[in-house]
């Protein structure tokens, strides 16, 4: 969130280093760190896994990543050389603690060479039952004991459920303080959704109307078109709500709810957001039936490709009860959004890959046009494309040209691609990593914002749970979902808006 300049001397260790995540966005986003100059003048990236790879063989890995998956599709590669002399792979068990004198020596070499003390930072893109066992070690072999310089990364999901999350906090507190502790959402991470706070409190325009006495209800919309890419061992013990609802659609609905910052402090905007979640309706676990919906996908066809079904895919379950999409109705019981329903929706293999928010504002309170041009008065709409569109719509009536008082509903936008150009936006983890190098905390999670998620979505979890989904599966891949979400909405007179491709 702060003007960036090239951060302190940095090693990364990256528990992981072997894994999907790092060779298809962490090393990317570092290398895309180094060809906008970035990365700090000495920095090291260690990967650390069990495979057996040498340090030539684990660079050659991250290129092929880098090729398939950077935003630079491979036009700057020239860099390479320079940049890969930064990576080192060691192999390790992490659940040895022997081995970890690799990490104590490789920071000594990296002092010695450097003359000064870097920062340290511990990423840990491993499977979440690994991340206690890592911590502990770090804690007690004394490797994170500098307060300022020592820094760990945690990846998503962050814990199981609220039990979990609380202790995986205790234990990394009892470790590390706060302001060493880096929670991921990537969401928080994406330029689009970084803009929202531009929007909201750089313009005098928006805030006056961004109330319930203006806004009729928000939808939020974050619909995949993939399955589960190979995650069916992780997904099929998460599901939708766990696994987008908790984090990133609440991150998301925060930056919408939440009320002005009076700086741009790290706690500050925490502080924020964590006042949104509190303020979030718990539901009873007999409203759970009329404010959220599940649903799974079935077999079926998307562009004339059969698709198996979830209960086909590897590592699922053939009866699984997991789900697959997610609907709920929320509510923020404060002054500024009491009454206002906020609709959001998650899903995958469904018809679009888009994430979208709409604000939906009241009608006008009178209506003084000749009848007959009713037909085609429609409420004015704010709406925002977080992605793969990025642009910002204001949906008003307009006269259309011609003799009668004929009313079209007409849209201004602003496109970022067409704005900037389509190479202008860093991804989401080159903006994050750059932040934990420069320690700037901001645009990550606190330990009560992640319970106060967690508090959110437990009662729906625990109703879902204790209760088998008697119609799964329940909706078609290239679909929007199961019926009974599109009931949820149309209860209260709305539909959920679909935007053209
Ligand atoms: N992949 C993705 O798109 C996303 C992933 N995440 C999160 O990122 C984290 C990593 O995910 P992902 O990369 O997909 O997982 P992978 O299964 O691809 O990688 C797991 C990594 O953990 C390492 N590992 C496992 N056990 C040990 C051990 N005992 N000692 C040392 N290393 C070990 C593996 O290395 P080796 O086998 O060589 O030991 C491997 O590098 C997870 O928390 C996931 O939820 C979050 C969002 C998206
Ligand atoms: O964290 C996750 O996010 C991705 C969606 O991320 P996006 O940036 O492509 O919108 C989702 O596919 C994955 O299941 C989830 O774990």
């Amino acid at each position: 969130m702060q003007n960036h300049k090239r951060p302190p001397a940095s090693i990364i260790f990256i528990f992981g280093g072997s894994g999907d995540l790092n060779y298809r966005k962490l090393s990317p986003a570092l290398y895309n760190l180094f060809l906008d100059n970035y990365m700090p003048e000495n920095f090291a990236i260690a990967g650390i896994g069990r495979s057996p790879y040498d340090n030539g063989a684990y660079r050659e890995r991250l290129l092929d990543g880098i090729q398939k998956f950077s935003r630079r599709k491979g036009e700057q590669n020239g860099h390479w050389a320079d940049f890969s002399q930064h990576i080192t792979y060691l192999q390790m068990d992490a659940e040895d603690r022997a081995a970890y004198s690799a990490i104590t020596d490789f920071v000594k070499a990296k002092e010695e060479e450097w003359g000064v003390h870097p920062n340290v930072i511990f990423y840990l893109s491993v499977a979440p039952q690994l991340m206690p066992a890592i911590a502990q070690k770090l804690g007690s072999l004394n490797l994170c004991s500098d307060k300022h310089s020592t820094r760990i990364v945690v990846e998503k999901p962050f814990g199981h459920d609220l039990q979990s999350a609380h202790e995986l906090n205790e234990l990394l507190l009892s470790m590390f303080s706060e302001e060493q502790i880096y929670r991921i959402d990537h969401y928080l991470g994406k330029e689009t959704v970084q803009n929202l706070i531009a929007l909201r409190f750089a313009n005098a325009l928006f805030e006056p109307l961004w109330n319930r006495n203006y806004i009729d209800h928000i939808q939020i919309t974050a619909s995949e078109t993939v399955g589960l890419e190979g995650r069916g061992g992780y997904y099929e013990n998460s599901g939708a709500l766990r696994d987008m609802v908790q984090n990133h659609i609440l991150q998301v609905m925060c930056m919408i709810a939440m009320e002005a910052p009076v700086s741009f402090d790290a706690n500050e905007i925490r502080n924020k957001k964590v006042d949104v979640l509190n303020a979030i309706r718990k539901f009873t676990k007999d409203k759970i039936h009329e404010n959220a919906v599940r649903g799974q996908y079935s077999a079926g066809w998307r562009q004339g490709k059969q698709m198996p079904g979830y209960r086909e895919e590897k590592g699922v379950d053939p009866e699984s009860a997991t789900e697959t999409y997610a609907a709920v109705k929320f509510y923020v019981d404060n002054w500024r959004w009491q009454g206002v329903p906020f609709y959001v929706r998650t899903g995958k293999n469904m018809h679009q890959k888009a994430t979208n928010i709409t604000l939906q504002f009241r009608q006008a309170p009178h209506y003084a046009f000749p009848a007959e041009s009713a037909e085609t008065w429609r409420p004015n709409r704010l709406t925002i494309s977080i992605q793969p569109e990025m642009d910002i719509r204001i949906r008003f009536q307009a006269k259309r040209p011609g003799q009668s008082m004929e009313l079209d509903p007409v849209e201004m936008v602003f496109n970022f691609d067409r704005q900037y150009g389509d190479d202008h936006a860093p991804e989401a983890y080159e903006t994050l990593l750059l932040d934990v190098m420069e320690g700037d905390a901001t645009l990550f999670m606190r330990a009560d914002q992640v319970e106060a998620a967690w508090k959110v979505v437990m009662p729906i979890l625990e109703t879902w749970e204790s209760r088998t989904p008697v119609d799964f599966p329940n909706y078609a891949p290239d679909s929007w979902g199961p019926e009974d979400a599109d009931a949820l909405i149309a209860r209260d007179g709305h539909a959920w808006i679909n935007l053209p491709k």
